[in-house]
């Protein structure tokens, strides 16, 4: 068990902009609540965090993009990316693999907590909770693989255990190359491939 375990692969899958669409579902309900406010379109996005951009805009959008994300509702009718939820199944099947996922929940609990427990249920059934963790610092969790969109991931541990593998998204494509991370750029990619490097 134990000699096996060394050889298991573990990886972290972020939620938020790798398996479900944040992006996506934040524009589609910020033009519903407020349809004559000026918005930034999935082109034109830059910098991970929305708010900064909508205040950036006009200061007083930078509540109104928060409030939709606080609101009920908002992280469990997020749609799946495409190929997400294929892939995380896949990969939980492979031989030596552990897969999590590892996802930060807003501080606004009311609603973000339950709701991604709910989505993980529904898209990749009542087993992925088990694989669930919720943290608001990943860097002190172990893995091989941290597949995540945000470009920066930091927290009490300098020396984080995981790879970082930025995953492509709206908000972070334009960022100019960086030859010390590896990207994913979307599940179209080579995942497997990524996975197989890491068993070397
Ligand atoms: C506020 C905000 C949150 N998020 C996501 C990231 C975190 O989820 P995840 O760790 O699953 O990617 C979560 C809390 O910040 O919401 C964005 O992706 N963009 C944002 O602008
Ligand atoms: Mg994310």
């Amino acid at each position: 068990m134990s000699t096996n375990n060394k050889r298991r692969l573990r990886v972290l899958v972020d939620m938020d902009g790798v398996i479900a669409d944040f992006e996506g579902g934040f524009l589609k309900k910020y033009k519903q609540k407020f349809p004559n406010e000026p918005f930034v379109s999935l082109e034109d996005r830059r910098g991970f965090w929305v708010s900064t951009q909508y205040g950036d805009m006009r200061s007083d959008l930078c509540e109104k993009a928060i409030s939709i994300w606080e609101s009920k509702n908002f992280f469990i009718e997020l749609e799946p990316l495409p190929g997400g939820v294929e892939a995380v199944k896949e990969m939980s099947k492979m031989e030596n693999t552990d897969v999590f996922i590892c996802t930060s929940p807003i501080k606004h609990y009311s609603y973000c907590p339950y709701e991604k427990y709910a989505w993980i249920e529904k898209h990749l059934g009542p087993e992925f909770l088990e694989q669930i963790i919720l943290t608001r610092d990943k860097t002190i969790v172990t893995g091989d693989l941290l597949i995540d969109d945000k470009p920066d991931i930091l927290g009490v541990e300098p020396s984080p255990s995981w790879e970082h593998v930025l995953f492509t998204a709206c908000h972070n494509k334009h960022l100019p190359p960086n030859p010390s991370q590896r990207r994913l750029l979307s599940w179209a990619d080579d995942w497997r491939g990524l996975l197989e490097s890491k068993r070397q």
